[in-house]
């Protein structure tokens, strides 16, 4: 296995570990792919890409769930790359807005990815309402190229705080605050948003069902 992807794949009678050098993460977020980064650091994979660097196209998202659009963004970069692909659809769900903006947490920031607008729309959405409860949500998906797709999820629990705090992070982080914390997500250190973030709980699953124990 020295030399491989750790991986193996769940549904697969054999369930043989992939032989392949390269890992094909299917994002184009930078905030993103450098979270999943760190998350597959310890694992030792040979070669890992983005989407954005291999230049494959955005997939639209036209999911009803995050787990839908997971697996469309997965499958499409293994189809397109020849390699497995791990893709992540994640957001922002607000208890008051009825989960919104949810799957939309992207498009509300606009076609320029402003999310100083993304996060005063939840601001002014919610108003002077008294219930700020929030989470955020992420879906994983590992494709492989012949259409095999593994999909775990995650979530971690808070409050919306206005104003924004915190520059690290990305996306939404500096209006999130995790319950049992003092801190936005934007305030933490990455090591400790990776301890308890939706991701890295869907990554620990993932990681549980799909990652060969010999080599992880
Ligand atoms: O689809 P890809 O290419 O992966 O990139 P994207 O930014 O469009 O990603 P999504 O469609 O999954 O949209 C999720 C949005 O939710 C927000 N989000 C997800 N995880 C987050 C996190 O850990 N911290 C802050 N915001 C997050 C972030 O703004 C994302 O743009
Ligand atoms: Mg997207």
């Amino acid at each position: 296995m020295h030399g491989t992807i750790p991986l193996v794949r769940t549904a697969r009678p054999s369930g043989r570990p992939f032989a392949g050098d390269t890992l094909v993460v299917a994002s184009h977020n930078t905030g993103k792919v450098r979270e999943i980064a760190d998350l597959l650091a310890p694992f030792g994979l040979t070669r890992v890409v983005s989407a954005g660097e291999l230049g494959l196209p955005e997939p639209e998202e036209t999911g009803a769930s995050f787990a839908a659009n997971a697996e469309l963004k997965a499958l499409a970069a293994a189809r397109a790359s020849g390699h497995p692909a791990l893709a992540d659809d994640s957001g922002l769900e607000v208890v008051a807005l009825e989960g919104a903006p949810g799957i939309y947490s992207a498009r509300w920031a606009g076609p320029d990815r402003d999310f100083g607008r993304a996060m005063e729309r939840v601001r002014s959405e919610l108003g002077s309402g008294r219930d700020r409860r929030a989470n955020f949500a992420c879906a994983l998906s590992l494709a492989w190229p012949d259409g095999h797709v593994d999909t775990f999820e995650g979530r971690v629990y808070g409050d919306i705080v206005w104003p924004p705090r915190g520059d690290r992070g990305f996306g939404y982080d500096p209006i999130f605050q995790p319950d049992g914390h003092a801190v936005t997500f934007a305030e933490m250190d990455p090591a400790d948003k990776h301890a308890i973030s939706h991701r890295a709980e869907a990554f620990r699953l993932l990681v549980a069902a799909c990652f060969d124990p010999a080599t992880g």
